[in-house]
């Protein structure tokens, strides 16, 4: 049985169908929350950038494809997985010894910290090694192969397969990281922060690499960030996370452009150019929702120069926003936004 979305997505051969899916943690002061309902949907090959503050929910959501949300939290609500050959998965619905198979070997994951990924102990060829035995797979083949993504990442692989982990500097480790986790020739692939301890100008290069990567593979990557600005160069579509769920989701160009929900007009309004370094964005005014406590209403409403009554007492439903059919908006207000909030933003750098 499929659950239904709430909101009709204009995906047309979707790889995830995530429905109805929430996290919640069991806490002292109640309840918390930390994905709350979401409904969303990935296309096969896509590059979905999924952008929020901090504590919007992004590490949760992308823990969700994998079901590896921390303990002790709990998930609920429809995960399902369409592989390109076989019966589609509800990955909630598998064992343990089964969801270890179809990580890393159809989802592979780059998370926050890809420093502390690596075995200080090991060097990184015994990582491939590792990697390669524990899935079955034919070790000199697979070397062979490893020796090909690292090139195609610009590393030299006799030198990074002898080097262990400290020996090499954050960009190599990024992306040999990166390597790693395309070893086994996963579909997807879920990026949590991967570039956020590394300077501009190698997040810059990173994202480039993968940009080329995966449009070779064909891969679907699934990329977190807070950092709007790097996913502009980055993804095909956008999901706005705000208070644990999805605001706004659309084409890249369109949210980047012509975004018609407040929250992600004061997100683009933080950042005064996308060339703008990290450190000199300015945060938005107010303070991000409490989990346990959220408010009802549009959970954006405390913080929005245009909300009204309507806002404080009514969930606004997500609605077509104009433009192309795929983008939507979860504001009561949509036609006022545009008008109302208008961007700093001069240029947007945007690569097609
Ligand atoms: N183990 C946990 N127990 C309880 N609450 C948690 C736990 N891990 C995360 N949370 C809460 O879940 C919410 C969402 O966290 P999440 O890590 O998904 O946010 P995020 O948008 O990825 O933030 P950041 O950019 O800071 O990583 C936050 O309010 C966080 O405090």
């Amino acid at each position: 049985m499929h659950a239904e979305a709430t909101h009709k997505f204009d995906v047309t051969d979707p790889i995830f169908e995530v429905r109805n899916a929430s996290v919640t943690f069991d806490m002292e002061r109640g309840e918390s929350k930390v994905m709350d309902s979401v409904d969303m949907d990935v296309d096969r090959s896509e590059i979905l950038g999924v952008v929020g503050e901090s504590g919007s929910g992004k590490s949760m959501f992308a823990s969700a494809l994998l079901d590896a949300v921390p303990e002790p939290g709990v998930l609920s609500g429809e995960i399902m997985f369409h592989p390109e050959e076989g019966e589609p998965i509800d990955l909630l619905d598998q064992s343990e010894a089964e969801i270890k198979e179809i990580r890393w070997e159809q989802i592979a994951m780059v998370f926050q910290g890809a420093m502390s990924s690596f075995n200080p102990t090991m060097t990184i060829g015994d990582h491939f090694e590792e990697t390669l035995k524990t899935h079955g797979r034919d070790v000199d083949a697979g070397m062979e192969h490893a020796d090909e993504l690292l090139s195609q990442l610009y590393l030299e692989p006799e030198q990074v397969f002898e080097s262990y982990p400290h020996e090499l500097s954050g960009g190599m480790k990024q992306r040999a990281l990166l390597a790693l986790s395309l070893l086994l020739e996963p579909e997807v692939l879920v990026m949590d922060e991967p570039t956020a301890a590394l300077d501009l100008l190698m997040q810059r290069s990173i994202i480039e690499l993968i940009r080329k990567i995966g449009r070779e593979r064909d891969l679907t990557i699934v990329f977190i960030t807070h950092d709007l600005p790097l996913v502009a160069n980055l993804a095909d579509r956008i999901g706005v996370l705000y208070a644990f769920e999805f605001i706004e989701v659309g084409p890249a160009y369109d949210v980047l452009t012509d975004s018609k929900h407040p929250y992600t007009r004061a997100l683009l309004n933080s950042t005064p150019n996308l060339d703008t370094p990290r450190e000199e964005m300015r945060p938005i005014e107010g303070k991000s929702p409490d989990p346990v406590n959220v408010p009802v209403g549009c959970t954006y409403h405390p913080r929005c120069p245009i909300s009204d009554e309507n806002c404080v007492q009514n969930d606004p439903p997500f609605q077509s926003a104009g433009g192309s059919a795929d983008h939507q908006s979860k504001c009561h207000y949509i036609d006022r936004t545009r008008e109302e909030i208008p961007l700093n933003l001069q240029e947007v750098e945007y690569n097609d």
